[in-house]
């Protein structure tokens, strides 16, 4: 039977913005109330995924939130028209109006832990959205991002969608951006590496001083039990609080895994060696662990270029290439390291580059702007099938981002009550696109 793994691209929304929203990120902090691009920020990420369908992979589309979230800062006690709740909030508290205007769930990264058929014990996709409770500004996506995967992956026989983890800081939980899943074919059983910050719960474990862990060991585990993945298939690797504290927010800054290949950086896991012994005595078969060293990429030299934050995809010919932003490709040692890692002899063997700057200079790389979901034939047939990329669609959303977007935002233009009308338009029409029915609020 033929096997997938389909990437999700998080489509840009229209109130793409620098806010400065995400402490322990040092894109977000440095470009804070710099202007961006909305248009050419969803054109950049739309040309990634067609090359990618292009390429012969399996490519989705996971639709934008609606912004500003108004009910949110009605919640907060900015009331009136929508227009007066915006104005307020901007006039009172410019703060919330960013964390609730954001575009972050352009970041499919952190829209869920999804586990494979082949790994679980009823045998069916699993889903979890990721509540996102460290950074405000996220923590509002999870319900949205539940309704909108339920939309695209909507037959039961096939497809588990559970609630996102309760909010509280003890179970932290950023999505698929901490796991990695290992396997020799997509369909078949493999070992799902769950990477965590901290443990909320066991004191005597080490932390990060200066930045927060986003998820937490609980967190982990939890989502393992609720997909029904045993032990046998599953690691819980913490991350190396030390490389937290210096910019590495989430597991994919620092390290990259696709079938029998595992890139990270030698600093990237606290007892990384027992870890990886563990990870191989699960795995059957051959495994490629490719360690990168600090004398060749720094750890802040990885969180300037997104190294990590690459893609790793098995093309139809069953070589690995490998989908870099264009940074690293500016970085004169990063770019001999890659230029060196294709000819390692492991099934990596080319480098692809695209530009994605936009979503970079907020902290997300090529490897944030997707969700995979490894997939046989007959759960990619009940996928809705208007969430998949061709030439078709493309064509139709290019235009449809050329219409609706503006190209120029500044935090202070997010209170414009024009910029939520126009949001509101241009993701009503794209529900229909997509197929996706009344997911946002302003259609219910
Ligand atoms: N996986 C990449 C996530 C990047 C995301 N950045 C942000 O939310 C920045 C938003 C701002 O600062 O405007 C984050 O930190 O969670």
């Amino acid at each position: 039977m033929k096997q997938f793994e389909a990437n999700f691209d998080g489509l840009v929304g229209p109130t793409h913005n620098y806010a400065g929203l995400s402490f322990g990120n040092v894109a977000s902090s440095q470009n804070a109330t710099a202007p961006s691009n909305p248009k050419a920020a969803a054109l950049q990420g739309l040309k990634k995924a067609k090359a990618l369908a292009d390429l012969g992979l399996v490519q989705g589309i996971i639709a934008p939130q609606e912004r500003p979230d108004v009910y949110t800062l009605r919640q907060l006690g900015f009331s009136g028209t929508d227009a007066q709740v915006l104005e307020k909030a901007a006039k009172t508290s410019p703060q919330w109006l960013q964390a609730c205007a954001s575009a972050s769930s352009m970041w499919t990264a952190n829209a869920a832990t999804v586990s494979p058929s082949a790994d679980t014990s009823d045998g069916k996709v699993h889903f979890t959205p990721a509540n996102l409770v460290d950074k405000f500004h996220r923590s509002i996506e999870a319900d949205t991002t539940s309704r909108i995967l339920q939309a695209m992956f909507y037959d039961k026989r096939h497809f588990k969608h559970h609630a996102p983890l309760p909010m509280h800081a003890n179970l932290g939980d950023e999505g698929a951006a901490n796991h990695t899943r290992l396997c020799q074919q997509y369909d078949e059983s493999g070992v799902e590496i769950f990477v965590y910050g901290q443990s909320a719960l066991n004191p005597s474990m080490p932390k990060p001083q200066k930045y927060p862990a986003r998820q937490t060991l609980e967190a982990s585990q939890a989502i393992a039990r609720l997909h029904g993945v045993d032990d046998d298939c599953s690691v819980f690797i913490q991350q190396n609080p030390q490389v937290i504290d210096q910019g590495v927010f989430h597991n994919d800054v620092i390290a990259v895994g696709n079938q029998n290949v595992l890139l990270f950086h030698e600093q990237a896991f606290f007892d990384r060696e027992a870890k990886l012994q563990e990870l191989q005595n699960k795995f059957d078969g051959e495994l490629h662990l490719i360690k990168v060293p600090s004398s060749k990429v720094s750890v802040a030299d990885a969180v300037k270029t997104y190294l990590f934050n690459t893609q790793i995809v098995t093309l139809p010919s069953g070589e690995m290439a490998i989908i870099a932003p264009t940074d690293c490709e500016e970085h004169v040692g990063v770019k001999a390291y890659l230029d060196e890692l294709v000819e390692l002899g492991t099934p990596i063997k080319q480098v692809l580059y695209f530009d994605v700057k936009q979503s970079m200079q907020n902290g997300g790389g090529p490897a944030c702007l997707r969700l995979r979901v490894a997939m046989n034939e007959q759960e990619l047939n009940a996928v809705n099938s208007q969430v998949l990329l061709n030439d078709e669609r493309y064509q139709i959303l290019t235009k449809w981002v050329e219409r609706h977007y503006r190209d120029r935002l500044l935090p202070q233009d997010l209170a414009d009550p024009q910029l939520l009308m126009e949001t509101r338009t241009a993701l009503d029409e794209l529900t229909h696109i997509l197929k996706l029915g009344s997911i946002y609020p302003f259609q219910r």
